[in-house]
This record gives C-alpha cells, sequence and structure tokens, in this order.
C-alpha cells in the first residue's frame, strides 16, 4: 500500500468528471443527467441553488401572475362577474409570491442535489486554465476542483441597466427587485416593452400600482408576431395602464432617498413615478469566471455549436449551457441544452469518437433555432413556437401566414364571454410543414405544447388533417387553420 499525502488526497477528492459552474436550472440539469449516466459531478453555486428562476424570475412572476389571470378569467363568465369584480388582495397574493420563491431560502434544492448524487460547493467559481476551476468559499482558502472531461459554464444572466444620467441613484427596479417587491408602489413606470416589461406591468397594475409602459419601439413584445403586442397593449390599457410607444428615457433623478423619483423623456417631458422598472434585456454572468485563463473574452456571451461546446476551445471540454450561451433564454430550452450536454459529456467519458450532432440528433440543441416555444403570461396569454412570418420570409422560405379569430371558435367562446385572441401558423409551402405557431388569447399557454409538436416534428399538414380536436375544447383551432389553409 502506498502512502498518500495531504495534497493528494484533496486532489482526488476534488476531482470529477463533469465540474458545473452555476446551480440554476441549467446546471442543476446537466448536472443530473451527467451523474445518472454514470459520471461524478460537482455543482458550484454562489448564491442560492435553483438560481434566477426559482427566486427572482419564472417561479415569483407566475406566482404574481396567476391570480391576475384567474381573476380575468373568473370576469368573463357568467355568474361570477360580481363575485370577481373586486381588487386583488395584494397581501395574499404576494405571500403566495413568497411561498412560490421558497421565501429566498435554498435548503430544498441543496437536499435535492444531495438526494441525485451530486457533489455540492457554495462559492464564487473561476475558471483557472484547461478543465481547472478555482471556488473562493469564503472562508479563506480556495478550493481547487479539476474535471477529467468537461466543465459546464451554466452562470445564467444579470439584468441590464442602460447608461442614463443619475440612474444609479435613483434605485431602479430590475427584474429581481419588480419579483420580490414586498409592498405595492403606488406609480410604477415600467421602461421596456419586451416580455419582463409586460408581463411585469400586468402584475402591478393588478396589485393596485398605477403603471405606464414606456416603450422605445412601435409595440409591445416585438420578438413575437405583431398581433400579440397589439392584444396585450389593448388589455393592459383596459385594466388601467398607460401604455406609450415611441418614447425614450433620456434621464431618471431621485431627489430624496425616500421621496419619489422622476423620468425624463425624450420628448422633455417628465413622469414622476415611486418606483421605476428596467425591463431593459440581460448580459452575460462571465465577467468574472476567469474566461481570460482559457483565451476567452471576458464578459461576453459564450458561442457555442449545437452540443454547446465553447468555439474556440481546444479538445471540446469547455461547455456553456442556458442563458449564457444566448441561444434562447429560457428556462426550458437551458434545461433542454442540459439534456444534451450530459449525453454527449457521458458519450465522450465512454470513448465514443463521433458524437450524433446531425440536425435532430441526440448531441444537437436542434430545437433552438427551429422550435423554441414560449408563453408570455399576460391577460391574454401569448404563446408562440418557431418563426414568425416576418423571421420565415427573412430566412427565405416561401411562406404561406394562416391566420384565425380564437374567439369564433366554438370552445372558446364557452370559455370566456368576448373571448378575444387569435392565431396565426406560418406554413412552409415546400415541404407544407409548419415553420412557427402563435395563439394570443385566454388560456392559450396550455395550447402551445401540441404546436411545438408539429413544428419540431415537422408534421406534414396532411396527417395534421387527422389529429381530431376534441369538440369543444379551443383546440379547435387547428382545425379551422387547416380549413382555411386548405380552402
Ligand atoms: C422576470 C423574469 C421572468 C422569467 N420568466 C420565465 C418563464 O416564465 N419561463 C421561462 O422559461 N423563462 C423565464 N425567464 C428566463 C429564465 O429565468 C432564464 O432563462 C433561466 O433562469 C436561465 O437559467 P440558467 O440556469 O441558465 O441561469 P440562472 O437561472 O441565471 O442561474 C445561473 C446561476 O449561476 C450562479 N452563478 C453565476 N456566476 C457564478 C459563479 N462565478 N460561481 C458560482 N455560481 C455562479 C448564479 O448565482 C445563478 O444561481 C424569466 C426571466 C426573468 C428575468
Ligand atoms: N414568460 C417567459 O417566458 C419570460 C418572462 C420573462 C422573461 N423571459 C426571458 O427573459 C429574457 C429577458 O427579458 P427582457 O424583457 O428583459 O428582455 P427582452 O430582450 O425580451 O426585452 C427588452 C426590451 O427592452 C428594450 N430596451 C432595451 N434597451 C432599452 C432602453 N435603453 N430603453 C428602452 N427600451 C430598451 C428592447 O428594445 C426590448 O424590447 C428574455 O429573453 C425573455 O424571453 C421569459
Amino acid at each position: 500500500m502506498s502512502a498518500t499525502t495531504g495534497t493528494e488526497e484533496a486532489t482526488a477528492r476534488d476531482t470529477y468528471d463533469v465540474v458545473v459552474l452555476g446551480a440554476g436550472p441549467t446546471g442543476e440539469n446537466v448536472a443530473d443527467r451527467a451523474h445518472a449516466l454514470g459520471l461524478s459531478a460537482v455543482i458550484v453555486e454562489s448564491e442560492l441553488v435553483g438560481g434566477e428562476c426559482s427566486y427572482w424570475a419564472c417561479m415569483p412572476s407566475k406566482a404574481l401572475l396567476r391570480p391576475v389571470t384567474a381573476r380575468a378569467d373568473a370576469r368573463r363568465v357568467p355568474g361570477l362577474l360580481q363575485a370577481a369584480a373586486v381588487p386583488l388582495d395584494s397581501k395574499a397574493v404576494l405571500a403566495h409570491r413568497d411561498a412560490f420563491a421558497s421565501h429566498w431560502k435554498d435548503d430544498g434544492q441543496v437536499r435535492w442535489l444531495d438526494s441525485a448524487g451530486i457533489d455540492f460547493v457554495r462559492g464564487r467559481a473561476r475558471l483557472d486554465g484547461p478543465r481547472r476551476v478555482v471556488v473562493a468559499t469564503g472562508g479563506g482558502e480556495d478550493r481547487v476542483l479539476t474535471a477529467r472531461h468537461a466543465v459546464a459554464v451554466c452562470t445564467g444572466s444579470r439584468a441590464v441597466l442602460p447608461d442614463l444620467p443619475g440612474l444609479a441613484d435613483a434605485r431602479p427596479w430590475t427584474s429581481r427587485e419588480a419579483t420580490s417587491a414586498q409592498s405595492v408602489p403606488p406609480r410604477l413606470a415600467v421602461v421596456g416593452g419586451g416580455v419582463v416589461g409586460v408581463e411585469m406591468a400586468t402584475a402591478w397594475q393588478a396589485l393596485g400600482s398605477r403603471v405606464t409602459l414606456l416603450v422605445r419601439g412601435g409595440g409591445l413584445l416585438p420578438k413575437m408576431e405583431p398581433f400579440a403586442g397589439e392584444l396585450v397593449a389593448e388589455s393592459l390599457a383596459e385594466a388601467g395602464a398607460t401604455v406609450r410607444t415611441g418614447v425614450s428615457v433620456t434621464g431618471v433623478r431621485r431627489e430624496m432617498p425616500n421621496g419619489p423619483a422622476t423620468v425624463v423623456l425624450d420628448n422633455g417631458e417628465e413622469l414622476v413615478a415611486d418606483e421605476i422598472l428596467f425591463a431593459t434585456g440581460r448580459a452575460p454572468r462571465t465577467d468574472d469566471i476567469g474566461l481570460e485563463t482559457v483565451g476567452l473574452e471576458p464578459g461576453s456571451w459564450l458561442e457555442t455549436d449545437d452540443t454547446c461546446r465553447v468555439k474556440g476551445v481546444a479538445d471540446g471540454w469547455l461547455y456553456a449551457v442556458g442563458d449564457v450561451n444566448h441561444r434562447a433564454l429560457l428556462t426550458h430550452q437551458g434545461k433542454y441544452q442540459a439534456r444534451i450536454v450530459g449525453a454527449a459529456i457521458a458519450a465522450q467519458a465512454q470513448g465514443s469518437t463521433a458524437l450524433d450532432t446531425g440536425r435532430w440528433g441526440a448531441h444537437a440543441a436542434t430545437a433552438d433555432t427551429a422550435a423554441v416555444p414560449q408563453v408570455v403570461f399576460t391577460d391574454p396569454e401569448a404563446a408562440s413556437v418557431g418563426l414568425t412570418a416576418a423571421e420565415a420570409e427573412r430566412a427565405g422560405h416561401r411562406t404561406r401566414a394562416v391566420d384565425f379569430d380564437l374567439g369564433s371558435v366554438a370552445g372558446a367562446g364557452l370559455y370566456a364571454d368576448g373571448y378575444r385572441g387569435r392565431a396565426r401558423m406560418v406554413v412552409d409551402l415546400d415541404r407544407e410543414t409548419l415553420l412557427g405557431v402563435t395563439f394570443v388569447g385566454p388560456a392559450v399557454g396550455e395550447l402551445l405544447h401540441s404546436a411545438t409538436v408539429a413544428v419540431a416534428g415537422e408534421v406534414p399538414l396532411d396527417r395534421l388533417w387527422h389529429a381530431v380536436p376534441a369538440y369543444p375544447t379551443i383546440s379547435e383551432v387547428w382545425l379551422r387553420l387547416l380549413e382555411t389553409y386548405r380552402g
């Protein structure tokens, strides 16, 4: 038996098949898949296990929004209209949100890591050359983790604030404050008409704030079909919010620390609000993770191939997964990439020389470019998958956009009095398959997966004709869209 030194023991203990930076939904799934496929894995987290999604994004925002859409639905059915014509109990809604954010404690998710057989280190991780990760654990001594096969960077993204005079002193809200605030501001200005902007405007207006949404472009939700933003804007205005398009914010100030803030617009106008939410996009959390030690640019989005291996790094040991690779900034897409990365790392560790990286292959995140589903949980909901008509055209496809008024579908009429909504499918005329589908209307979020199956499955329209929607459901819109296409 050979004697080992303390250093050798520590090195052996800290050598894993896979080292994961960041325990958001993506990092957790990379580690879990790798472990399930027989590899050892360690995950490092500097804040809370569960990441942005669990504490400041998906979960708390949807917990704020569900009471809003439930009340709106009740107001559209006879017999409940009067009962639902009441303000939301904001205290109860905020408490419900707190519970869904696990009161910003991660004990449950740490226990899950343990039960899944994944080692956990709390601290700030940095790359330190190929396959080496140094973790500042706060205890004075750094811990060095070595990866036999792969390192996965899953450090996510943070909110971006524009470079405006007075902004830092004005204590603006970002998505973190908008999802975790403990009281309802009487007046809330929201800058940005993307997904965070419209969801948070919807939630806080219903909770009692007077919301002014300031959008520099021509409409809301610019990444979706134009009718999505139009219907959501109409509904926000009916709820009492002010939606202003074509305006830019040029400055902000908060004169007294506990006083209101003033927003200055490009036309010289000034607007007073108690809080200002900047919902103006995301930046990668890569500024201080040692990218320079492996030849990459600190602060950049990490560009990858379809297997999520970082471009420009020799030997394919470095993966970037989830928001940080900028492929599709959504939890479900990050988790999808994680399943693909876990399988790819396991295949390589088991000596497989060729990965299955062709379109829709086991080791290619093809859906990131062909079939990304997204639901915006506003009233009405906006749900889309794949390409919009404009994107399909720009990509050079020969297409036809087929529209149908959702309100005239029997199931929609039963769902809500005066149901307002619209559906569009974008047909690839050469292949007679679907490139994209969008639904806007109450409760369409749960309809979206049918469209995702059709787009990702490249189901021929002739076969879709045999997928019979049950009567009388909102899904009958599928039949109406196909009938409209066939003429
Ligand atoms: C308000 C809001 C609502 C959203 N709602 C939805 C929704 O309904 N549905 C949806 O699909 N998506 C939604 N998103 C997007 C979703 O939150 C992200 O796509 C998702 O969180 C990305 O997961 P991730 O694991 O890649 O990154 P993150 O969730 O950001 O996790 C990254 C983790 O890495 C940690 N980390 C960073 N640097 C280090 C380091 N150096 N060392 C150790 N740890 C580190 C961070 O602390 C964090 O825990 C929403 C986003 C926002 C802002
Ligand atoms: N339900 C969901 O799936 C959900 C919910 C929230 C967020 N998310 C994801 O999180 C990510 C971040 O969302 P987001 O809304 O912050 O980003 P976004 O990119 O969707 O929207 C940001 C908007 O702000 C505008 N903007 C940028 N700079 C500006 C400025 N200086 N002044 C005024 N407007 C400005 C942009 O033109 C854009 O329309 C998105 O990728 C989104 O898909 C998803």
